[in-house]
Parts: structure tokens; C-alpha cells; sequence
């Protein structure tokens, strides 16, 4: 479908110009696709990826990237952007390379952060014939005036000097910064199927989409080329809308996020809720009471501008069980825990840290009052699954992905089956389960006598069903699921074994049974702690810092 079929834009008083659907479309269907007019690729993964159609090599085994070369050289001259074939580096010497390499050359080893590289390349562009690119981005919003507010503002103009005198633009100072401000405010994360942000991108049309944090659209890559798809049915002339923030957050945090990063308070159906709507509680703001645990949403409904984000809770509205430290004890408490507390840990690097959080996180959760399918729990799994991979602490991470798996992903943020993230998830589980079977179980997963092979077995034929209606059909990502894994599980299992996987379904194999066995395995894991009883809801300061 071609992007200007599929989508119009529109103004709206409010937000400012937004993108509206042209016609009909079902869930997962395809809005439109295209590859971004800018984009390159993340610090982090520089000299994994191919500069110009993004495809990955990986590097090290663990990681296990859907990788379809298995390499990528370094330009001779800066050493800095990597290509897969001769023809990638050609096509990109052609579109932008040409103009960047000698200052990035005689910027290496230090390469600039991916904002100021984008921005670089957009200033040298405009020399060429790039007049629609250009007026298209002139529309956009920049909140340059709000930025000049900030803190970090000078930070920004120092960049802004830097991308100037490395192009050598004749573009006066503000018109740099100003152009800055607008990749900040318009650019998306390049994401692979583990979904790491592997690049930064930036194209007119796509910055149009609007934010909502109950979206019914997503953005999905497979190496340069991005997929904008819907993920509910979306009606003719309904907006589309994707998410700007980490979407698991409450309600509170991502006000925050977008107030502080995009400038607008969000009065989207999941952070004003019509009256009476009739629409489910959110799980993403559950509390429980720890008396009678009925759920209970802690949020007022926001009336206006300032809006006033917590009500004064006193007691449960189900067994009038008062909490003690109301009113404002759950606003501190989470405010603490996920502003606080992830924050600080989002480089866990020693063991005694993650143990320390890993124990934190029990003690919270004997707490009674905040469920696990909620923050902290999401972001703290987020940082301490790929932590003991790392560790090959295998039977440990097994745990947490269980948890992530069955408790969080179904949930969280009531989101369809197929996002990409809960994918990625499911990629996870199934090297995780890979390496246990290989590497072997713990005691005591040992003792929960599962059969790994009928879960792995599973898992492959759900994670292969499950990546085109994202992905599409034949996706980078569907081909090494179905080749490399399918190998894996025939080394695994032997033929004889795999023969009978793939001939019976998974009910005939029990497949769900077994999986019971590994939700129960998490569940224990995450239940065993010899922490003292906590009888009253009473935030004890100590519990929740995180150093
Ligand atoms: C990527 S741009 C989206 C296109 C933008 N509306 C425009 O006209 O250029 C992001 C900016 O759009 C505005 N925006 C996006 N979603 C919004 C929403 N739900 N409510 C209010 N403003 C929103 C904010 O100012 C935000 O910084």
C-alpha cells in the first residue's frame, strides 16, 4: 500500500496535524510501508549493522540476532559506518555517506550521539534537490521554545554548534538548533525483533502520527524498511495513533514522560477515561488492597489542565480496610519505585545488586498491594532477564520470563496478542529454554519434572504463527525463526522425536500442561523469600530504596 493511499493528513486543535486512516483497516493489517527518509544506525550497534538496509551480523552467540549476513566491513576511509555488500555501501556513499565521511573520519574513534549523526546528515542534504523533504519538515513541531526552558538547553546549542561547524552549513545557529529540536521531537527508535532500539529514525510523513497510551497502531522494522500496521480495526477517518513512551508505566509516569520529553498533557482515552464509559479498569494503574486483594485503580479521573493524579485514598472501597498511611501513601510509593527505584538500577552491574533488587522485588510482592503484571515488576524484569542471560544464570532467567510471559505481557497494557514486544519475549523464552536444556536445570526446576522439549517444541510453533501478522509474510525475522530454530529443535529432540512434535498438535502433546508447570516454577520462584512477615501496609522506606 502506498503511504499517501492509506493515510491523510489532518489538523486538529489540540495536537496539530495528525494522520487519519484513507479507508477500512482490520487488525494487523498493513497501513502502509516505506523506508524512513533518515535514518542511521545506534552507537551501541554501529559496528553490527549495515548503514545503509540496517541488516544485523551478530556478534557475539548469545544474543542470537535474526541475522541474515554474517559480517559487515568497515568503510575504509572513517571506520566508522559498516556495510554488509559493496552495493549497500555504493548506494549509501550515493544518498548521504559521500557528504558525512570526512567528518566523521576525522571525528573517529568518537562519533558524535545518533541525534547530532542524524542531524548532520540532514543539514549536508540540503545542497541536494530535497525541496518536498525540506517544506515537509518545516511543518513539523520542534518545542523549541519550551526547550529553551530546560536545563539541558545549552547542551542542546552545543550540539547544535557542533553540527554546524562539522557541515559547514551557512544555516545561522537557530535554524541548526531549531532543526535539532525538531529530530528530537520527530525521531523514532529503529527497533530489531529482540525490540533494542538498534538505530534512530526520521522521516516527514511518519512524524505526523500522533500518541495515544491505548494506540491502534504500531511501528515495526525489518532491517531499513518500516511497517506501520495496525493493531485494532481502525475505521475510515479514525486517527491513527501509535505510543510515544514506555507504555506499561501508570498512568502518572506516562504523563510525565510525555510532558517532559513532548511537551503536551495526554488526554487520551486511557488518561481520561470518559464518564461512565464503561471501559475496563486499566491494569497498567491496579493497585490491591492488601486486606481483601480486590483490585482497585487509585487515579482520579483528571478534570482540566493540572490535572490532580491521585485521589485521596484512606481505605479500600471493598472491606473498608483503611490504609494507614493514606492519603498520599500510594502516590509516594510508586513514585518512589518506578521514578526512584528502576532508574538508578538500569545498569545493574553486580551480582549483589540484582540480588538485592531480585529480593526487593519479593518483598514487594508479599507486600500484597502492587500486582506483578504492573511497574515496577515489568521494568525491573526488563533489566534483570537480560542480566542473569548474561550470568547464564539460565534457570533464574527462566523463572522471570515465565512471570513475563504468562502474567505481564497478557495484560499489561491491554495490548493484542502479536506486538512486537511480546514476540521478542517469546524469542527470549525459547533461547532461555534452549540453553536450560543444554546447559541444564537447577535443583529445583529439576524437581517441577517439565518436559522442556514439549514447551520448546511449543513455543517455536506459537512464536512462528505469531510473527506474521507483524511482520508480514517472509519477514527477516519469520525466516530465521523457522530455519534456525527448527534446526535447533531437530538437533534437540533427534528426528524421531521431532517427527512426532510436528505430526501431533500441541494438545495432543500436552503442551499446555507443561507450560502450567513452568508458570507454577515462577511462581515459586518468585514466592520464596525469607523475609519477615509484613502485617500492616506500611511503607517502610528501606524496602523500596534501591542503591
Ligand atoms: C511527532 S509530533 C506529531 C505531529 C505533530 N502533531 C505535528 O503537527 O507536527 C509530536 C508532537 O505532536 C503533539 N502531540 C502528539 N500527540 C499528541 C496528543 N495525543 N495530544 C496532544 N499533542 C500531541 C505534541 O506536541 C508532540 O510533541
Amino acid at each position: 500500500m502506498r503511504s499517501l493511499d492509506a493515510v491523510i493528513k489532518e489538523y486538529f486543535p489540540d495536537r496539530g496535524n495528525g494522520l487519519v486512516a484513507a479507508k477500512d483497516f482490520t487488525a494487523y493489517a498493513e497501513i502502509f510501508k516505506k523506508t524512513p527518509d533518515v535514518s542511521v544506525p545506534d552507537s551501541g550497534f554501529r559496528s553490527q549493522i549495515c548503514a545503509n538496509c540496517f541488516v544485523i551480523a551478530p556478534n557475539t552467540e548469545d544474543r542470537v540476532q535474526p541475522a541474515s549476513v554474517q559480517k559487515v566491513s568497515a568503510c575504509g576511509k572513517c571506520r566508522v559506518s559498516y556495510y554488509c555488500s559493496q552495493l549497500c555501501q555504493l548506494q549509501d556513499w550515493k544518498a548521504y555517506h559521500k557528504r558525512e565521511c570526512k567528518v566523521l573520519a576525522s571525528l573517529a574513534p568518537q562519533v558524535p550521539p545518533s541525534p547530532v549523526v542524524l542531524l548532520l546528515r540532514i543539514v549536508m542534504m540540503q545542497g541536494d534537490k530535497r525541496d518536498k523533504f525540506f517544506k515537509s519538515m518545516e511543518e513539523l513541531m520542534s518545542h523549541v521554545e519550551e526547550r529553551r526552558k530546560m536545563d539541558d538547553f545549552p547542551t542542546l546549542v552545543l550540539m547544535g554548534k557542533g553540527a554546524k561547524e562539522y557541515s559547514g552549513t551557512d544555516l545561522p545557529l537557530d535554524a541548526v538548533v531549531e532543526m535539532l529540536c525538531k529530530v528530537m521531537t520527530n525521531s523514532a527508535s529503529v527497533t530489531n525483533p529482540n525490540y533494542d532500539t538498534v538505530g534512530l529514525m526520521f522521516d516527514p510523513l511518519v512524524s505526523l502520527i500522533n500518541h495515544s497510551c491505548e494506540p491502534n497502531a504500531v511501528l515495526v522494522f525489518d532491517k531499513n524498511v518500516l511497517f506501520l500496521r495496525a493493531i485494532r480495526p481502525i475505521k475510515k477517518g479514525e486517527e491513527i495513533l501509535i505510543t510515544y513512551t514506555d507504555n506499561t508505566m501508570p498512568m502518572p509516569q506516562r504523563k510525565q514522560q510525555l510532558r517532559t520529553r513532548y511537551f503536551f498533557d495526554c488526554q487520551c482515552t486511557a488518561c481520561r477515561p470518559p464518564v461512565d464509559s464503561g471501559l475496563k479498569p486499566d491494569p497498567r494503574n491496579d493497585f490491591t488492597c492488601p486486606k481483601c486483594c480486590t483490585p482497585f485503580q487509585p487515579y482520579s479521573t483528571p478534570s482540566g489542565p493540572g490535572v490532580q493524579l491521585y485521589n485521596n485514598i484512606s481505605a479500600c472501597s471493598s472491606c473498608r480496610y483503611r490504609f494507614p498511611d493514606a492519603p498520599n501513601v500510594v502516590a509516594n510509593l510508586e513514585d518512589r519505585i518506578v521514578s526512584t527505584g528502576i532508574a538508578d538500577i538500569s545498569g545493574i552491574e553486580s551480582d549483589a545488586m540484582a540480588n538485592k533488587l531480585m529480593t526487593k522485588l519479593k518483598q514487594l510482592h508479599k507486600l500484597g498491594m502492587i500486582p506483578i503484571h504492573r511497574s515496577p515488576f515489568v521494568e525491573a524484569f526488563a533489566y534483570l532477564i537480560p542480566y542473569y542471560m548474561t550470568q547464564q544464570d539460565w534457570s533464574t532467567a527462566l523463572a522471570l520470563i515465565g512471570i513475563e510471559y504468562f502474567l505481564q505481557d497478557q495484560v499489561r497494557s491491554r495490548q493484542p496478542e502479536f506486538m512486537p514486544v511480546r514476540l521478542a519475549h517469546m524469542m527470549r523464552f525459547v533461547v532461555v529454554l534452549l540453553y536450560v536444556i543444554n546447559f541444564g536445570a537447577s535443583r529445583r526446576l529439576e524437581q517441577c519434572s517439565i518436559d522442556l522439549h514439549e514447551c520448546l517444541w511449543g513455543l517455536v510453533v506459537e512464536l512462528e504463527r505469531s510473527i506474521s501478522p507483524m511482520y508480514g509474510k517472509n519477514s527477516t525475522f519469520e525466516i530465521h525463526v523457522r530455519d534456525k530454530y527448527k534446526n535447533v529443535m531437530l538437533m534437540q529432540m533427534g528426528p524421531d522425536l521431532a517427527r512426532v512434535h510436528t505430526r501431533r498438535t500441541l494438545e495432543q502433546l500436552g503442551w499446555h500442561k507443561e507450560m502450567d508447570k513452568i508458570k507454577a516454577y515462577a511462581m515459586n520462584f518468585l514466592n520464596d523469600s525469607d523475609i519477615m512477615e509484613i502485617e500492616t501496609f506500611h511503607v517502610n522506606s528501606d524496602i523500596l530504596d534501591v542503591d
